[in-house]
């Protein structure tokens, strides 16, 4: 929160727990004199959970002497929000369903869907069990070191994100899972590659990895799978080249195309349950899982309906075609910063 964003290139992988901690310590030992709750809040990101959160949020008190909400993503115990963690997944499946039920004027939902995700962290997880308790099937999840694939019709059970997790908590990889015996027969492994070239008919893609997870040429196989819908869980997870052919598939094919979404709006719930827990943070109280969700669904419905208006109003779409998430967000975006600027005297 704030505007900023950074990180450290300290890679956890293969490090003690007792060499993370002392890293985090010292990281907020300087970090402490540039961030604050008026100024900018970070958060977790990729390779950074709770745990380290907790570890920098002590560091920086130890260093302030004084409590305060100056990091997002707290433990329950110590200022956290209820959802916080499950708040990027969730909120990306709202958005998502929006676009369905735009698409197919309230006909469809994620029911019955075939989803494809990349990534088994955070994001990957808490969207894969909203878009299964949605009535989707998950076809796939990922790391660093490779793809699954389920075999079956019943996809990536609940069960197995929870396992997932469990292994990801230890930073286990994939592999150990697909060489277990319970798995072996019901998931496919595929080294070395994301999911999109490897998952069959799919409807829904959603990379919740890392930037730059699908190229210009797994955008074309995206759309010969039939993918109908596509929204970035991650930051900046589609290249250029995959963006430019979405888009050209939207304009050409109207409404029989794939459509994108941004991560810049489809991933905002992360961000915006921050500020959920920013205000619970100032007003020294705590809000139920139920409030929160609620919450978060008002603002992932608002963020859509926002790029579509804004986009429906500055770039009219062809007869047909559906408008596009990613000029409006940019509009939508821009437009509100710009407006602030000036109404603030930074330009005349
Ligand atoms: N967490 C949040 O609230 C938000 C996250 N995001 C974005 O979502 C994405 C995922 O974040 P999050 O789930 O929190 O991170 P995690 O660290 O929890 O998970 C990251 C996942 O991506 C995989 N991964 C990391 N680097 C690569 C790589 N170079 N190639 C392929 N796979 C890779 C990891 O594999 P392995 O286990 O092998 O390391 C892991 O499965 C990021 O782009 C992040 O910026 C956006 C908004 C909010
Ligand atoms: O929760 C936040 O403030 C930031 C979440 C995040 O990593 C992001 O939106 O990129």
């Amino acid at each position: 929160m704030g505007g900023a964003k950074g990180g450290a290139d300290f890679d956890p992988k293969g490090k003690s727990d007792n060499e993370i901690r002392k890293f985090c310590s010292a990281f907020m030992r300087e970090l402490n004199k540039h961030i604050g709750p008026d100024t900018d809040v970070p958060a977790g990101d990729i390779g950074v959970s709770p745990r380290e959160i907790g570890w920098m949020f002590g560091a920086y008190r130890a260093e302030k002497n004084r409590w305060e909400g100056v990091l997002t993503g707290k433990g329950g115990n110590w200022g956290g929000s209820l959802i916080r963690p499950e708040a990027t997944g969730y909120g990306l499946v709202y958005y998502v369903q929006h676009m369905i039920e735009y698409a197919s004027g309230g006909k469809e939902s994620f029911k019955g869907k075939r989803v494809a995700i990349s990534g088994s962290g955070n994001v990957a997880q808490y969207a894969a069990l909203k878009a299964i308790e949605y009535g989707a099937t998950i076809v796939s999840l990922s790391d660093s070191k490779g793809t699954i694939v389920a075999t079956g019709e019943e996809g990536i059970t609940p069960e197995l994100v929870h396992i997932i997790a469990d292994m990801k908590v230890k930073r286990k990889q994939l592999t150990e899972l697909v060489e277990s015996a319970e798995y072996k027969n019901k998931l496919e492994y595929v080294e070395g590659v994301r999911p999109w070239a490897h998952v069959g008919k799919v409807d829904v893609a959603l990379p919740s990895a890392t930037q730059n997870e699908v190229s210009g040429e797994e955008a074309t196989k995206l759309i010969e799978a039939g993918c109908k819908f596509i929204a970035e869980g991650s930051n900046m997870g589609c290249t250029q080249e995959a963006i430019d052919t979405f888009e050209k598939a939207r304009k050409e094919k109207k409404n029989d195309s794939i459509w994108y979404a941004p991560g810049k709006a489809a991933n905002a719930g992360g961000v915006a349950v921050s500020g959920l827990e920013m205000a619970q943070n100032s007003q020294r109280l705590s809000w139920t899982a139920e409030e929160v969700d609620e919450k978060l669904k008002a603002i992932m419905e608002a963020c859509f309906k926002n790029c579509l208006e804004t986009a429906k109003t500055y770039v009219p779409a062809a007869e047909g075609a559906f408008p596009s998430l990613v000029a409006g967000a940019n509009i939508a975006g821009f437009s509100k910063v710009a407006a602030a600027m000036h109404d603030q005297g930074d330009w005349w």
